[in-house]
């Protein structure tokens, strides 16, 4: 038996070594993330979890773990931007309101699927000119949904959230941890 993260995100290898977990292999799905027309966001983001822990090649035993994080503002999917002047764009819709971060996490074992969507609310100030200018020029937009990472820089444009921390940079931890003790992992091995 072994664990697999099925994922290329830095973030989710560390937020899983937060709760003691260390894979024995980290093998990136590569799947179609575009959304299908009308999909919202919720479904989307589940599917996309779901999608990528069964395009994961594992043995039956193994144990699978993916997640996918989705920005959505209202009905509208903010994925990650495909460069600054979309990172500006998804900035600006941000601005001085609320929107939804969902994360989808999917554990399977063999044909089991184990999966879990935790949906927070971030609340952004608005953005002024310098703001939005410092924030386009750091980089720290890239490879992220909706443009930031909560973790770096952006924390700065976030008053108030509700939810979970770490749901929000990639891979929530509680969840996660109840997921793969579910799928019989033995998360709380004493060492
Ligand atoms: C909103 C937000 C997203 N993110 C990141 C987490 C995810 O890595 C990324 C969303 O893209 P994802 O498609 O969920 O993940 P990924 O492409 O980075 O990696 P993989 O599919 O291989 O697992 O955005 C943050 O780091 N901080 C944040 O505050």
């Amino acid at each position: 038996m072994r664990l697999i993260l099925g994922s290329a995100s830095p973030r989710r290898k560390e937020l899983l070594a937060q709760i003691g977990l260390v894979p024995d292999a980290v093998l990136p799905p590569d799947i179609d993330e575009t959304p299908r027309r009308g999909e919202l966001p919720r479904p989307y983001c589940a599917r996309m979890a779901a999608e990528k822990a069964a395009a994961v090649t594992a043995g039956p035993d193994d144990v699978v773990l993916c997640a996918d994080t989705t920005v959505a503002l209202g009905r509208r999917i903010l994925g990650k931007p495909a460069d600054a002047g979309e990172a500006a764009a998804f900035l600006t819709l941000l601005g001085g309101r609320r929107h939804e971060v969902i994360t989808a996490v999917a554990v399977r074992r063999g044909t089991r699927m184990w999966t879990r969507e935790v949906v927070s609310v971030v609340k952004f100030k608005r953005l002024s000119d310098p703001e939005l200018n410092a924030y386009l020029a750091s980089g720290e937009w890239q490879g992220k949904a909706g443009g930031y990472g909560i973790q770096g820089l952006a924390g700065a444009f976030v008053p108030w959230m509700q939810g979970s921390f770490t749901g929000v940079v990639g891979l929530p931890v509680a969840e996660t941890a109840a997921l793969l003790h579910a799928a019989g992992w033995p998360v709380w091995r004493v060492a």
